[in-house]
């Protein structure tokens, strides 16, 4: 019912739930915990995200939650495409700082599971994109950091220049991967 597959940072999952479709339009398991299981991922999702980015080129990001309220997070587009990234933040891992990066749009109806230790944020590529994510602790504004989005050290292709990106001010504030705590081992 779906399919599963690493990333070249495994711990990313790149998942494509099967699309039934038909003259009336399709129909999809976005999310099953049983289908999930069997295919080595057991998780418990608590709550249900979903944000509309009205202007191309908005960016969201790069952000995580600290223990004990660290989130896994299961990534989709339901209108529109963006460019998903997940960065390794787990000091000791061998790709601590790097990423990957994945377009999910409604058409390709894959979603990526980005896991506890990473840190995430998308640009998106089409006007009035919606994206919906479920995420495996609830939130908590006192544990919700972030790391810059435009950190050299990352060296992210976000595809658009900065003068054409949309973003909150406070992600326009965060410190980059040298300054930041480490969270995660
Ligand atoms: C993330 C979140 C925000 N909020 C509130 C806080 C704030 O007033 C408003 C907007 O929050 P933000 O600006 O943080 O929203 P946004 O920039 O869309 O934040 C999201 O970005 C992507 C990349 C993620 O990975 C998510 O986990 C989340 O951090 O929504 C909640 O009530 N619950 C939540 O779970």
């Amino acid at each position: 019912m779906l399919s599963v597959e690493g990333m070249a940072i495994p711990a990313v999952k790149m998942i494509t739930p099967k699309k039934f479709s038909d003259h009336r339009g399709f129909f999809s398991e976005t999310w099953s915990r049983k289908a999930f299981a069997e295919a080595g991922l057991d998780l418990d999702f608590v709550q249900d995200n979903q944000s509309l980015s009205a202007p191309v080129g908005t960016l969201r990001g790069l952000h995580f939650q600290s223990p004990p309220f660290a989130q896994d997070k299961l990534v989709r587009v339901t209108r529109g495409r963006i460019l998903d990234v997940a960065v390794d933040i787990r000091a000791s891992s061998p790709s601590f700082g790097q990423h990957v990066a994945v377009e999910l749009s409604a058409e390709n109806w894959k979603q990526l599971l980005v896991p506890v230790g990473f840190a995430h944020g998308f640009v998106t590529l089409e006007p009035d994109t919606e994206v919906l994510y479920k995420v495996t602790a609830p939130y908590a504004p006192e544990n919700d950091h972030g790391l810059a989005f435009d950190d050299p050290a990352l060296g992210i292709d976000w595809r658009l220049p900065a003068d054409k990106l949309t973003l909150s001010d406070k992600d326009r504030k965060h410190p980059r991967l040298s300054e930041m705590l480490r969270f995660f081992e």
